[in-house]
């Protein structure tokens, strides 16, 4: 194959950054030519209605994966925890580079923690999995549900309509805007999203030589940490932004590496919750995260999550 490999990308400036990062890589490592080409989502054309009514996160994805499916791009760079974890016909997760770090951080007023923060201070996030999280650190906090790209977020911190936000690290990591973050959140108090701070890059199942080619950029302890994420949320069949957390990281253990999986289920107020971890071999890493859920389901997981009403995004 020759010509110039065609990248598609939402045109949002996290998005931008992403692709580039993915177009950086192809060329460095696969000496391939690469150009980005942007493609309009109903999420980033329509700003007023809320996710959930559009269709969730999944309205950023199939827009992509049409565009390649039709021809137009032959790959596609998404955020990880933005997809589906059912697999799409004809397309196929070809890499998964190496991850950002993993974990969600505040942006709040006057350089302030979660701990200083006064009772009653407005808090914005539209996600579920860290509306319960926070709501269960008991910190009486107001929380606001707030939409929008992670520089819309933190100007509304800026312009006092919130008095902080939290974001993925990793967001902002690529933006080159972590001199804004005020905390790290530790996963103890908040487990990220299943696959966050990793990339996803697809392209159509049938250009087997392109999904060879871009196996070269996978990184295999992400992949098998995403992996194993992944598997606790189609295990526990929740949707992308359920009030879920997960977090897989390969650790050394007395037998050399292995994959640690921490998850949390919660109900939407962060009043109940299950929160187990397990540790097992990095090639296993679907058969632990499933091994875990079914755990979780065992203590009540489902029921937890299906009394949550609204379903938005990380
Ligand atoms: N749901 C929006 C979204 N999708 C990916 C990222 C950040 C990058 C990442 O998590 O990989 C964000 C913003 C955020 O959650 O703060």
């Amino acid at each position: 194959m020759s010509g110039a490999l065609r990248l598609g990308t939402r045109a949002s400036a996290l998005a931008t950054t992403q692709s580039g990062h993915v177009a950086d890589l192809v060329r460095e490592r696969l000496g391939r030519d690469v150009e980005l080409v942007e493609i309009a989502t109903e999420g980033d054309v329509n700003r007023t209605a809320a996710l959930a009514q559009l269709g969730g996160t999944g309205v950023f994805v199939s827009a992509l994966r049409d565009a390649l499916l039709e021809g137009r791009v032959d790959l596609a760079v998404h955020s990880l925890k933005d997809i589906p974890t059912t697999p799409a016909d004809g397309i196929t997760l070809a890499a998964v580079p190496v991850r950002e770090d993993p974990r969600d951080v505040v942006v709040a007023r006057d350089g302030l923690t979660l701990g200083e923060l006064p009772v009653g201070s407005r808090l914005g996030t539209g996600s579920p999995r860290r509306v319960s999280q926070l709501a269960a650190l008991g910190l009486g906090l107001e929380l606001q549900g707030i939409r929008g790209n992670v520089g819309t977020r933190i100007r509304k911190v800026r312009d006092g309509e919130v008095d902080a936000v939290v974001l993925a690290r990793a967001g902002l990591a690529r933006l080159g805007r972590l001199d804004e973050v005020t905390e790290v959140l530790d996963p103890l108090q908040m487990l990220p999203a299943p696959g966050q701070g990793a990339l996803a890059v697809e392209c159509r199942s049938a250009d087997t030589g392109l999904v060879a080619e871009l196996a070269r950029l996978d990184d295999a302890a992400t992949r098998a940490a995403v992996t194993a994420e992944r598997a606790v949320l189609s295990t526990l069949e929740a949707g992308c932004s359920a009030p879920l957390g997960a977090l897989a990281e390969v650790v050394e253990g007395e037998d050399g590496e292995e994959l640690w999986l921490r998850a949390v289920a919660l109900s939407e107020d962060g009043g109940l919750s299950v929160r187990m971890s397990a540790t097992g071999p990095v090639a296993e890493a679907r058969e632990l995260g499933t091994r875990l859920a079914s755990d979780m389901l065992a203590e009540g997981a489902a029921d937890l999550m299906t009394a949550s009403p609204s379903r938005d995004h990380q």
